[in-house]
């Protein structure tokens, strides 16, 4: 029972199409950055974060993993996952640089791989481990359908294809334009298209700001809109709460928030209806689970991000009293030995021991690439 190596990665693999935007990102590929950890009695976890494939920063993650988190962890009990991520987390030369950011990413990334074992080793699938499911389906909502690079004709033709020909009963449409008047447009066309059964969620990706933001909502207010993502900045606590006072569309948001603190002050302040955590943003599992904890607290439903394009949040999601529905991005599922899997708009439950992290052999052929 201890880690004996440590082994950074990175994998870049193509999105859908030749590029996707929303209201601030334009991305080709979805970084997977993260490592695998080796015991010496011949266990492997691996876990991960999630990129926008920016190769400079992807080393920055790597090589934090690589120096200063395998020295402190290497010789460690692998099971040990609470006290080895306050010894990274509260570590004092790591935590005056990263509370947030780099430091953060590359502690989730082990979190993920630490938890992963801890299921191998028990021989039960995430979920299993941590207490069972408490939920028989798990409903999808589709956001790989719903980019701002989308003409309006491909918005409404995948929209209908997706709820049509896939079973989805949910799906995500990006606004955030300079003129909300296209964007309200679209919305418009996707919910005649899908007709009223279908939930539509909306996502702006931080890009508005407040008068913008009640000026969509009242433009939208017959377009029963499910919620309403990242409107305003990440950061912006007070914002939210006078837009979600002003009581339109309810808010979501959680996959700019690096910590469970960061949460409980959105949460305490009445700044968000749905809880988003990604373990790819937060120190890993172990916050994550923490974020969840404090929304079923708040009676807050959680709808995780998929920063981990739901491989390790299908199992937290399954798992979870206070999930309500589940984010599908389809891009890396290649990648993986058990890939995330929707069959007519549910999620399929991973039966494998383990957190839903391995990744096949081929996948670092294919999409590896160099550490310096
Ligand atoms: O907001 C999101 N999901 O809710 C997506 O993760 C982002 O649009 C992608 O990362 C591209 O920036
Ligand atoms: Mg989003």
């Amino acid at each position: 029972m201890t880690i004996s190596r440590i082994e950074p990665f990175i994998l870049h693999v193509p999105v859908t199409g030749s590029s996707i935007s929303d209201s601030t990102h334009t991305l080709s590929h979805w970084g997977v950055v993260g490592c695998r950890i080796h015991t010496r009695e011949g266990l492997v976890g691996t876990g991960f974060t999630g990129t926008h494939a920016d190769i400079a920063g992807d080393r920055l993650i790597a090589r934090c993993i690589a120096t200063s988190l395998t020295e402190l962890l290497i010789g460690e009990d692998e099971r040990d996952v609470t006290r080895l991520w306050q010894k990274v987390a509260r570590h004092p030369p790591l935590q005056w640089i990263g509370r947030a950011g780099i430091a953060h990413l590359a502690l989730g990334a082990v979190d993920v791989a630490l938890w992963d074992l801890k299921a191998q080793a028990a021989g039960l699938p995430l979920w299993k481990l941590l207490g069972g499911a408490t939920s028989e389906r798990l409903t999808a909502y589709n956001t790989d359908i719903g980019w701002l690079s989308l003409s309006d004709e491909a918005l409404v033709s995948g929209a209908r294809r997706a709820v049509e020909e896939e079973g989805f009963r949910g799906i995500k449409v990006k606004v955030g334009s300079a003129d909300i008047g296209r964007d309200i447009d679209r919305l418009a066309a996707v919910r005649r298209a899908v007709g009223d059964r279908v939930t539509i969620a909306t996502d702006a990706n931080g890009r508005w700001d407040l008068p913008t933001c009640l000026r969509f909502t009242r433009a939208a207010r017959d377009l029963d809109l499910l919620w309403f993502e990242e409107p305003l900045w990440y950061d912006d606590v007070e914002g939210h709460v006078r837009l979600a006072a002003q009581g339109g569309v309810p808010v979501a948001l959680g996959e700019q928030l690096y910590t469970a603190e960061a949460f409980f002050d959105f949460i305490r302040r009445g700044a968000m209806h749905y809880v988003q955590p990604d373990v790819a943003r937060l120190a890993g599992i172990t916050e994550y689970i923490r974020v969840a904890e404090a929304a079923h607290a708040a009676r807050l439903p959680v709808v995780a991000h998929a920063g981990d394009m739901g491989q390790v949040h299908v199992h937290l999601s399954f798992w979870h009293p206070a999930t309500s529905s589940f984010e599908y991005i389809p891009w890396i599922r290649s990648c993986f030995e058990e890939p995330v899997t929707v069959t007519n708009g549910d999620v399929v439950r991973p039966e494998q021991p383990g957190a839903g992290t391995a990744i096949r052999p081929e996948a670092f052929d294919t999409h590896a690439k160099s550490l310096d």
